[in-house]
């Protein structure tokens, strides 16, 4: 009992330091709620799962994650105050699953990914070139597709390229949004295998919305389960296969047929 006070606070100062951002009662209606009063964290060097059958809300939470929409009631924490999404904005990036829609037709790739090192860094062409130059290396591509418009990239490739600008602007949370949906399984892995690296390496974050089990399973620690805008079951992938909810035994189910 004289021991508990003194290891009690030493776990909470550890835990207080390492979770990076939280939800609490995240609430989003439109014409009907679509997130109901979701509770979540997610540490430093994490990666948290968020899986749900189609239309539960996923895609819904990466906009109100990332900022791009405000939710209707509810609070977004990020190192435990709440989030200012304009002084923040480097710090919390969104990939979505179809890069190609981030991409202007008309710009070079060289200038898609210059323009966070003018944006965030004001740093000149030339010295962010070679920042570009080893971003691309680290994601896998080479410097010949600095010259090319984004139609001339296969969408593997386009996802890389994504990755790389998120990277460029050095966030601490990553939100992925089906990044791999539309990619063949060869390239999936690759994906995640790079993504892995950056988590390992730079211990950045990343909320993992997929619909692909296996994906998750292999990358998050931690997986959200919603149903119908609430979180029905949190946890280890490993706990999520002794869940009793038939919701989630149902998604496990699918997954497994569809493997
Ligand atoms: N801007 C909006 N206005 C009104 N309703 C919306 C809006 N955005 C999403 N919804 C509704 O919210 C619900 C959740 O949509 P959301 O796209 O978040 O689901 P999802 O789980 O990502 O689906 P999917 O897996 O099919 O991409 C849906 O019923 C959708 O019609």
């Amino acid at each position: 009992m004289r021991l508990s006070i003194p290891i009690q606070s030493h776990y909470y100062e550890r835990k207080r330091i390492m979770r990076l951002f939280e939800a609490k009662n995240l609430t989003k209606k439109y014409d009907k709620t679509v997130l109901d009063h979701l509770d979540f964290s997610i540490n430093e060097g994490e990666v948290v799962g968020v899986i749900g059958v189609s239309g539960c809300g996923k895609s819904t939470l990466a906009r109100l994650v990332s900022g791009i929409e405000k939710p209707s009631s509810g609070s977004l924490l990020y190192q435990g105050k709440p989030v200012d999404f304009k002084k923040g904005r480097k710090d919390i990036q969104l990939i979505l699953q179809n890069s190609i829609e981030s991409f202007s037709p008309r710009m070079k790739i060289r200038v898609f990914l210059y323009e966070p090192y003018h944006y965030f860094y004001h740093l000149h062409k030339n010295e962010a070139l070679d920042c570009i130059k080893k971003i691309l290396k680290q994601v896998g591509m080479d410097e010949s597709c600095l010259e090319k418009y984004p139609h001339e990239l296969s969408g593997g490739q386009l996802q890389r390229i994504a990755i790389a600008r998120a990277l460029i602007i050095h966030p601490r949370l990553l939100i992925c949004d089906e990044i791999t949906s539309s990619l063949d399984h060869v390239v999936q892995r690759e994906i995640i295998e790079l993504l892995k690296k950056f988590v390992e390496k730079n211990h950045i974050s990343i909320l993992f919305i997929s619909h692909d089990l296996s994906l998750v399973h292999e990358f998050c620690h931690q997986v959200l389960v919603l149903n119908n805008g609430k979180i029905i079951e949190k946890g280890t992938i490993q706990q999520l296969y002794k869940s009793e909810n038939e919701v989630v035994q149902n998604l496990l189910k699918a997954a497994y047929l569809n493997s």
